[in-house]
């Protein structure tokens, strides 16, 4: 999980350093938030770092040009629409630039109206089309929400929590397993509030030094220990407006517990070596892997606090009790990284949706994500084969033993086990026996008989 994470409305991309920071003045007092790069290469490094709603670039850029920049956006964050500044009268370059899949065009010497204008035009776009993306994934039988993938049951019942929970401004305390998306759900929350066009902000709790964390909390002033040359705004206020996100709330030293206790009781902080209170207005959502309810038993956690920020309590279920998701999930990231890798990829080749639906993905969504990034990465065929996954996953032997609940314990004939395991497998893919079919290597004609035989046999 990214330690921080902020989002801004526009990215400014233009190697002039003087054209960046004037016209990131003139959008501030707009109240329009940016932040700018001097290069096509900062930028698409900062498009992993930060979110942005739109993309200002100059054309004319040394080594990677706006056009480049352009092409690359459009195949990696086709979301995000690129507004292109172009130099006075060269209306061909407008015009490929618009080829390259820019939103609009701007013609320089900039007229800062007529941009402000231009970019809230671009935001409004960006906006609507993620409503209509948003609104069609739920009418698709709720295969999605946001950026979140998943359609079994349990995920279509978060779905319906999560749209009522985003309305609402409820502290909201996110549990499950290391890498089940809680940091996704998070921004999930925060991009269908009302709070939506201001920051989102991210801490990993655990990443940070006790001394450290109430000045990145709650800001400092100057000289208020050894390091502390400037001052410093803190997390609370550079989120103002927004969401801030807790994570690994669990990890929290007990003196720190106190201090945001009070901060979130009074809706104040005061930042390190200051004697002034500032109020603040941030929603906080909490996240963590650890049992919070046993950490408060055990006098390791604030009660008081844990209430506080448990209003509403998400919880994560672990990836290998999703069933078919697994596979929805494969082939999403399959499809992501062959369209980044430029690999032209079809799928999974037999054998490996039974490897992927055996393992016990102990590092869940982020485990299967990175493993089918490697896949794609050494693949040297049009389908990810069973030999470009990792070798534990190849190997993995603990989860058919417990195969429709069977005992290890517990005899059975192989006909018993056959019929467990197929309606294993059917249960997983919830019903769909076209996908149980590929998965059990069977045609569905095969599945029907045996499953009929053996409730014949049971009614002898
Ligand atoms: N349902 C999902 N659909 C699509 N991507 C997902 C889903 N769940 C998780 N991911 C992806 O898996 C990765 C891990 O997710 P995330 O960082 O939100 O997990 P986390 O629970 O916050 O992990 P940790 O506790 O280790 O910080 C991210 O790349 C995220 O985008």
């Amino acid at each position: 999980m990214t330690q921080k994470t902020k989002s801004y409305q526009v990215m400014i991309v233009d190697d002039e350093r003087n054209m960046c920071e004037l016209i990131e003045t003139d959008l501030r007092l707009r109240g329009i938030s940016s932040r700018w790069y001097t290069s096509a290469q900062d930028a698409m490094e900062a498009i992993h770092e930060y979110e942005f709603e739109v993309i200002l670039t100059d054309v004319r850029m040394p080594v990677t040009t706006g056009l480049q920049l352009c092409e690359q956006l459009t195949q990696n964050r086709p979301d995000i629409p690129v507004v292109v500044m172009t130099a006075f009268g060269s209306m061909e370059t407008a015009v490929n630039a618009m080829r390259s899949g820019a939103y609009d065009f701007i013609t320089k010497p900039i007229e800062m109206d007529l941009l402000a204008i231009t970019l809230q035009r671009a935001i409004q776009h960006r906006r609507l089309t993620e409503q209509v993306r948003l609104l069609e994934s739920n009418h698709n039988s709720a295969a999605m929400f946001g950026d979140i993938l998943g359609q079994s049951p349990v995920m279509r019942k978060l779905y319906d929590h999560l749209s009522q929970v985003a309305s609402s401004d409820a502290a909201v305390l996110i549990t499950g397993e290391s890498g089940t998306g809680k940091e996704l759900v998070a921004r999930s929350i925060h991009a269908g509030s009302r709070r939506s066009d201001k920051p989102f902000v991210a801490i990993n709790c655990a990443a940070i030094n006790e001394n450290l964390l109430e000045s990145e909390l709650f800001g400092h002033v100057k000289g208020a220990f050894t390091d502390a040359r400037g001052e410093r705004k803190g997390l609370f206020i550079e989120a103002e407006g927004g969401t801030l996100l807790l994570d690994e709330m669990g990890e929290l030293p007990l003196s720190m517990q106190a201090k945001l206790l009070r901060a979130l009781e009074e809706r104040k902080i005061r930042p390190v070596g200051s004697d002034k209170e500032f109020p603040f207005n941030v929603r906080v959502l909490t996240a963590t892997n650890r049992d919070l309810e046993t950490a408060v038993s055990e006098g390791r956690f604030r009660e008081d606090l844990y209430y506080r920020v448990n209003v509403i309590k998400i919880e994560l279920p672990p990836l290998r009790s999703r069933g078919a998701d697994i596979l929805r999930l494969a082939e999403y990231f399959l499809k992501q990284f062959a369209s980044s890798e430029k690999k032209p990829i079809s799928g999974l080749a037999d054998g490996v949706a039974e490897k992927l639906f055996s393992y016990s993905w102990p590092g869940n969504v982020r485990e299967l994500r990175n493993v089918m990034e490697r896949a794609v990465a050494l693949t040297r065929y049009d389908k990810i084969t069973v030999e470009d996954l990792p070798e534990k996953i190849r190997n993995f032997k603990g989860g058919t033993v417990f195969i429709g609940g069977l005992d290890p314990e517990e005899l059975v004939s192989m006909e018993e086990i056959e019929r467990r395991y197929i309606t294993h497998v059917l249960e997983a893919v919830d019903g769909n026996q076209t996908q149980a079919a590929r998965i059990l290597g069977l045609d569905r004609k095969t599945i029907y008989r045996k499953l009929k035989q053996s409730e014949d046999q049971d009614m002898k």
